[in-house]
């Protein structure tokens, strides 16, 4: 499901959505919490390193809250699965320059929303958004969202290939298609384009990094 809802949404990192707040307010908020954009091809090792790092600050994560126009399931609460919204104003959001990123899947529209990334920071977390290509391009063109950017590399190809196949998770198509992406990541991240790039090759030492990056680099009220 990340795959369109950008972020990795986990419960726990659920944010409310508050629709009272000043401008000011929120590029403060941002200053003081800048959002972290990681990226990377996938099978790099993106997921297991958050997921370490999570584990290790369980509080100064949290993760954006995306909107759809599909109908809440049984137990869904509006602002913390999803932000619930109508076809239309989900349509005026978009034309209003609202979405980092959204798409269509079957009849219903999903996207994440500048403002519930800005939320985040609000709410005194640092948001991290763990996303493809394109929405790297597309975050980076906010300024306003102040976000940084880590990219994390494999080793190699043949690693990557060999991690993919390991994780049980790809049909052959859906590997080469991983493959075909994770050289176009590759190229992109050669222009420069993030703040950091950090190779996963052994955990411990990709882990280190990535928390020096993420946690040290970032703004963190003791
Ligand atoms: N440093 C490492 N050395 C060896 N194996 C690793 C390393 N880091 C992660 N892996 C393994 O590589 C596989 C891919 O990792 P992971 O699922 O975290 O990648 P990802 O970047 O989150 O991929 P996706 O974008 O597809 O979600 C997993 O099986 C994981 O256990």
């Amino acid at each position: 499901m990340h795959h369109f809802t950008f972020a990795r949404a986990l419960p726990s990192f659920s944010t409310s959505f508050s629709a009272t707040r000043s401008a000011h307010k929120m590029s403060s908020a941002v200053q003081n919490f800048r959002p972290v954009v990681i990226s990377g091809p996938s099978g790099t090792g993106k997921s297991t390193l958050l997921k370490r790092l999570f584990a290790e600050y369980p509080t100064k994560f949290g993760f954006s809250v995306s909107h759809t126009t599909r109908a809440p399931r049984p137990g869904e609460t509006n602002g913390k699965d999803y932000n619930f919204v109508t076809r239309e104003s989900f349509t005026s959001l978009i034309a209003d320059n609202g979405f980092i990123e959204h798409a269509q899947f079957g009849s219903n529209l999903y996207g994440t929303s500048v403002a519930a990334i800005k939320t985040v920071a609000e709410q005194e977390r640092i948001c991290i958004l763990d996303i493809e290509m394109e929405g790297v391009k597309q975050v980076k063109k906010r300024e306003d969202l102040n976000a940084r950017f880590v990219f994390l590399a494999p080793p190699s190809m043949e690693e990557l290939e060999r991690r993919l196949r390991g994780r049980n998770t790809e049909t052959e198509d859906s590997l080469q298609q991983r493959l075909k992406q994770a050289r176009n990541e590759m190229e992109y991240a050669e222009t420069g384009a993030h703040d950091r790039v950090i190779v996963n090759d052994e955990i411990e030492q990709a882990y280190a990094e990535l928390k020096e990056f993420i946690v040290d680099g970032g703004r963190f009220g003791a």
